[in-house]
């Protein structure tokens, strides 16, 4: 029988942790079959990055129709999409993507900008409203809105007015709450908030935690799960890949997730 195919949109990490790379590890991870559009090249390791080639968009234009015209995509994940040109061409696509989960990836967590800067409305405008699930982590949930989100009460008033562009589910993600005992994500659909919550996991390896999120969140929206299911799903798959490499000490900077077959 022919596995579930799903595609990621999104950015190479040389380092391996992150992007495009995360996200092929995690759909193998739950037997989904990943094909891949790149959009940029970034020059990275756990300690930064040191350079990023964004694709020409009528290149990422070309790499979406050889996909399109020939695999039976059942879910898509967006990540690093480098610009607002990529954005609108990835928009224009929205009719052809089923399970659209939308990464909106602006800045590293070594805190190197990842998109063109002032340039983020594009995601609003033209991406979100056809988004399944949109993943902002806490910092883009606040580069996105023009506010400060720092806390649960915050992440939930911006989440309400994330939903109001369009996308069925806003999860604003708790990766990066001060002084949190939990990692603790708020999820807003259908008018209702509701928290996903785990152990922290006190690692410095968190390099990739919201490409893994997101790409198992597709990978689970490919396999027929609903999205409840596939978000409480991924988090444990996310809270599992991290405990699992808490112990490596894998380059200098913050380390990767331990996917799938390291997973034990
Ligand atoms: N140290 C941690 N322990 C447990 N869960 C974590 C930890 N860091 C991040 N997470 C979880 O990983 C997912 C990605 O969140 P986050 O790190 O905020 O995303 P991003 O990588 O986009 O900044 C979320 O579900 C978050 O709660
Ligand atoms: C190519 C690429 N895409 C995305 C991220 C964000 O990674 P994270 O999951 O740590 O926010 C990254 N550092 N590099």
């Amino acid at each position: 029988m022919n596995p579930v195919v799903a595609l990621t949109i999104a950015g190479s990490d040389s380092g391996g942790g992150a992007g495009i790379q995360a996200d092929l590890k995690t759909f193998a991870a739950h037997r989904v079959f990943g094909t891949s559009v790149i959009t940029a090249l970034t020059a990275q390791n756990t300690a930064g990055v040191r350079g990023i080639s964004a694709v020409d968009p009528g290149f990422v234009g070309a790499q979406l129709d050889a996909v399109l015209a020939d695999l039976p995509v059942a879910a898509v994940k967006t990540g690093m999409l480098a610009t607002p040109e990529t954005v609108a061409l990835v928009a224009g696509y929205a009719a052809r993507l089923p399970g659209l989960v939308v990464d909106p990836v602006l800045v590293a967590s070594s805190g190197d900008r990842l998109f063109t800067r002032d340039a983020e409305r594009a995601y609003l405008d033209l991406l979100f409203p056809h988004a399944a699930v949109v993943t902002p982590n806490l910092r883009e949930a606040s580069v996105l809105l023009g506010r400060d989100v720092l806390d649960v009460d915050d992440a939930i008033k911006a989440a309400e007015d994330l939903a109001a562009t369009g996308p069925a589910c806003v999860v604003v993600k708790g990766g990066h709450l001060r002084g949190s005992r939990d990692a603790v994500d708020v999820v807003y659909a259908g008018g209702t908030v509701e928290l996903l919550s785990s152990p922290w996991i006190d690692t410095a390896n968190n390099h990739g935690t919201g490409c893994t999120f997101a790409a198992a969140t597709a990978a689970r929206l490919a396999l027929g799960q609903p999205v409840a299911e596939a978000l409480a799903g991924a988090k444990d798959y996310v809270h599992a890949a991290l405990a699992a490499s808490a112990g490596w000490r894998l380059g200098a900077g913050h380390g990767p997730l331990a996917w799938g077959p390291f997973l034990t």
